[in-house]
């Protein structure tokens, strides 16, 4: 298959390699500062960029008839945008916070506990995510998915970087060193509190999900999520 890597930095990096591994060829490996030259030749792209490049990146992709994969975060209030566009061009699109199968599961485990915990009153829920020093975004896009997971399945109705008012899920964004990606899931009490917690231990999870997203997402139409490619639904 031939691959289109939107972003060549700390994670298209690890990209390149497993896609390598797995017998594929990089036909395209865009950073700041050189051209598309090569995308229309790609089978996918897979777009791990920046909050600024992310929305240049897929829309070049569904002008292009190429089908992509993106894991950049920071750019959520052009979402509906760029789902229309793949409609409009019959594009390919699958967008995720987060690629890797742990965190995957741990969305589950996390909507499941939302649904337990929402008839007790007495427990309030937050969360912490802890990346390293280089991330641009904050809260992370892995933090805002657990906070709608909680949203989805229980009265809170917003998440917050502040102190939470009623019905308010705080979260708590910390940058130290090079934390590849932490995050917890706390529900507590005055007697007691329940934590879920899901640490990377590098970025070999979140590459290889693209990589398997980008195989699944080859050739086909339409808009997906990584319970479609994992069989999560
Ligand atoms: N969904 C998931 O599973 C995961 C998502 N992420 C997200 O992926 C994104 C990338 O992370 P990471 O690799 O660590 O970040 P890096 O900063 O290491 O890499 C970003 C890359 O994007 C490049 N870039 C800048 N402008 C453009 C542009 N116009 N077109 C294409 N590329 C451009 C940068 O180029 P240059 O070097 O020239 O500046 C750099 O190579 C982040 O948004 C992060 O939050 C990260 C891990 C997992
Ligand atoms: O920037 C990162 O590194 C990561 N970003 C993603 C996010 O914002 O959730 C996923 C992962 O936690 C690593």
């Amino acid at each position: 298959m031939k691959i289109a890597l939107l972003g060549y930095g700390k994670m298209g990096k690890v990209i390149e390699r497993i896609a390598l591994e797995r017998g594929h060829e990089i036909v395209l490996k865009k950073d700041e500062f050189n051209t598309y030259e090569g995308l229309s030749t790609a089978d996918v792209a897979i777009d791990f960029s920046v909050p600024t490049a992310a929305v240049d990146n897929i829309s070049n992709c569904f002008h292009a008839n190429v089908p992509v994969v993106s894991g950049t975060t920071g750019w959520l209030e052009h979402y509906d945008e760029m789902i229309a566009l793949c409609n409009e061009k019959k594009g390919g699109f699958i967008s995720s916070s987060n690629f890797s199968l742990g965190v995957n599961i741990f969305f589950g485990l996390n909507e499941y506990l939302a649904k337990i915990m929402n008839q007790f009153d007495s427990y309030k829920v937050s969360m912490e995510e802890i990346h390293h020093i280089h991330k641009l975004d904050a809260p992370s896009g892995t933090a805002i998915s657990l906070a709608k997971g909680v949203i989805e399945n229980s009265n809170y109705s917003e998440w917050t970087l502040d102190d939470a008012k009623n019905n308010q899920i705080h979260i708590e964004a910390k940058r130290i060193g090079e934390v590849p990606g932490t995050h917890i899931v706390n529900y507590d009490s005055a007697i007691d509190s329940i934590e879920i917690k899901h640490t990377a231990h590098n970025r070999e999870g979140f590459a290889l999900g693209a990589v398997i997203a980008a195989e699944w997402l080859a050739g086909k139409t339409g808009i997906y999520t990584m319970k479609d490619v994992l069989n999560l639904n």
